[in-house]
């Protein structure tokens, strides 16, 4: 075998896609298998009940099986919906000659719906296939019936009838507990060929309060079989594939299928790594943030300097911040430009971490000489001596280079990159904002701020900004789920250390 179990489901078909042969397609590759079925019997169905059922000729699933059988190599087998004695009778017949080495029997009697799904005069034949299987997978209800019994009311009751089911099959059976009043939902394989109580592994479990239950049978069958080729141990598979269902369950309200007991979320694991398209990531990270940049927008230094009416104390020591951050900002685009997996990416953050250099020097020869900090203002930012270029970060300034730097030190480029964007895309937002709104103005030449509001026109900040979306981008979909979620979380405290930043000589000029 190689690393893909490939996996037969012969199965009903159930067109609203939680059960059946849908449901086992969908667990098998769940579980990491190459699904295959055959079917044998259409069902019209949804997650409120079964209307009509067509089970077409016993011959045709035989040619189906045939078919597959004759072709591929099968590892396992996962038998449901059976519908008649015809039907059982030519499964057991191509069991008989294919002997696969893992096949789990899910006796299919009745829907979660309540609608049977096995012609009465079936149950004979089904009893006698029971034998072809390792492991029998019976809900309490078809345990009972099964036996020729009443339905188990208790735990301890239903392990005895699956002990007595195991002692007739000569195989393994699995008790579940989903049709047990209360809060405890366990699961046990019981096999009588293991001593006295049987109990080859028993499996407690919370139940989880849910009316999506549609298929969970059919799902843990399929998921059973893919996993036991792999483990081969049906200790170890079931407890891989209670925790999953459990997931599935927990999360199949997120599916929204159906009026009645809908499906269970079978890819509930993988919807953190599902493919991205271009830009859908970033996307994600720019809607994420949409309620720090709505308070950005509603700050009173934007407004301020929109109106003309910004200090110039609260300006210099914004301008005097800003040449702070970037000497520190150079530096953390230096080491993305280091991890950076690409060449071209490597010369884009090393350009990006030349340009802020070269953008501080500009600050310092041009606009902090027009612009000087006052010297009290300077004391305060904790410059000591004050007013003579000697100035040390502010609080803001020195949380977010920090941020920027943990980030550098994690080692991940894409969560270095995801915190290093904000500053290119929300200033450059920002700044587009303020110099549109800036250039429809009359008076223009009049405005004390003008000329730094100009400087927010710069072509080759906004080519670059798009530039280091999409590499941003491109990491995030090739990212892995915990380091997407990594990634969420660093530009997001970036973006609100943007916003703090504009906000801070407010707080601390
Ligand atoms: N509400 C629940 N919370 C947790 N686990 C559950 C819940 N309902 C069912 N299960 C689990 O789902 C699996 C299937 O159990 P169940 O007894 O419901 O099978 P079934 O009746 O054959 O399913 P189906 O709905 O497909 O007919 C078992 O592992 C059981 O423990
Ligand atoms: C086709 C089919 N198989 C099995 C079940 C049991 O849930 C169902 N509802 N439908």
């Amino acid at each position: 075998m190689g690393s893909v179990p490939r996996v037969l489901s012969i199965a009903g078909s159930d067109p609203s896609g939680g059960a059946g042969i849908q449901a086992d397609l969908k667990s098998i590759a769940a579980m990491g298998g190459y699904g295959m079925c055959a079917i044998t019997a259409l069902t019209a169905q949804n997650t409120r009940g079964v209307t009509a059922v067509h089970t077409p000729p016993a011959d045709f699933l035989a040619a189906q099986l045939e078919a597959v059988g004759s072709d591929i190599q099968i590892d396992a087998v996962k038998i449901g919906m059976l519908a008649d004695a015809e039907v059982i009778r030519t499964v057991a017949a191509w069991l008989e000659r294919a002997r696969p080495a893992v096949v789990v029997l899910d006796p299919v009697m009745v829907a979660t719906s309540g609608d049977r799904l096995l012609a009465a005069d079936a149950e004979e034949a089904l009893r006698d296939l029971l034998a072809h299987a390792h492991l029998v997978t019976p809900n309490l209800p078809e345990l009972g019936a099964l036996l020729g019994e009443a339905t188990a009311s208790s735990w301890e009751e239903a392990l005895d009838q699956g002990r007595r089911l195991s002692e007739r099959t000569g195989g393994a059976v699995l008790v579940k507990g989903g049709h047990l009043d209360g809060a405890a939902c366990p699961d046990a394989i019981v096999d009588a060929r293991r001593g006295a109580d049987g109990v080859l592994v028993q499996l407690d479990g919370d139940r989880v309060s849910t009316r999506n239950t549609h298929g969970t049978g059919c799902s843990l069958s399929s998921a059973l079989a893919t996993v036991q080729v792999r483990t081969g141990d049906w200790a170890r598979s079931l407890a891989v594939v209670k925790e999953w269902l459990r997931g599935a369950l927990a999360a199949s309200g997120d599916l929204e299928v159906g009026g009645g007991h809908g499906p269970v979320h079978h890819f509930h694991h993988l919807t953190g790594s599902v493919p991205l398209a271009e830009g859908e990531f970033t996307d994600g990270l720019w809607r994420d943030t949409a309620k720090v940049r709505a308070e950005i927008d509603a700050l009173p230094f934007v407004a301020q300097l929109d109106d003309g009416t910004l200090s110039q104390a609260h300006f210099a020591y914004y301008l005097t911040q800003d040449a702070l951050y970037l000497n520190g900002y150079s530096r953390v685009l230096a080491r993305a430009s280091a991890l950076a997996p690409t060449e071209e990416e490597q010369a884009f953050w090393a350009e990006g971490a030349r340009v802020c250099l070269e953008v501080e020097a500009e600050l310092h020869r041009t606009w902090l000489s027009r612009h000087p900090q006052p010297a009290h203002d300077a004391a305060a930012a904790g410059a000591g001596t004050g007013g003579t270029g000697a100035a040390v970060p502010g609080p803001v300034t020195k949380a977010y280079v920090d941020h920027l730097l943990a980030a550098s030190a994690s080692g991940s480029y894409a969560v270095l990159a995801a915190a290093a964007l904000p500053c290119y895309w929300i200033y450059a937002e920002v700044g587009a904002a303020l110099h549109a709104r800036h250039a429809a103005r009359p008076e223009k030449d009049a405005h004390p701020y003008g000329a730094w509001i100009g400087t927010y026109a710069d072509e080759g900040f906004a080519a670059a900004t798009r530039r280091a979306i999409a590499f941003t981008d491109a990491a995030g979909r090739r990212a892995s789920v915990d380091e997407r979620t990594a990634m969420r979380e660093a530009f997001a405290a970036s973006a609100v250390y943007e916003r703090e930043f504009f906000d801070a000589p407010r707080r601390f000029a």
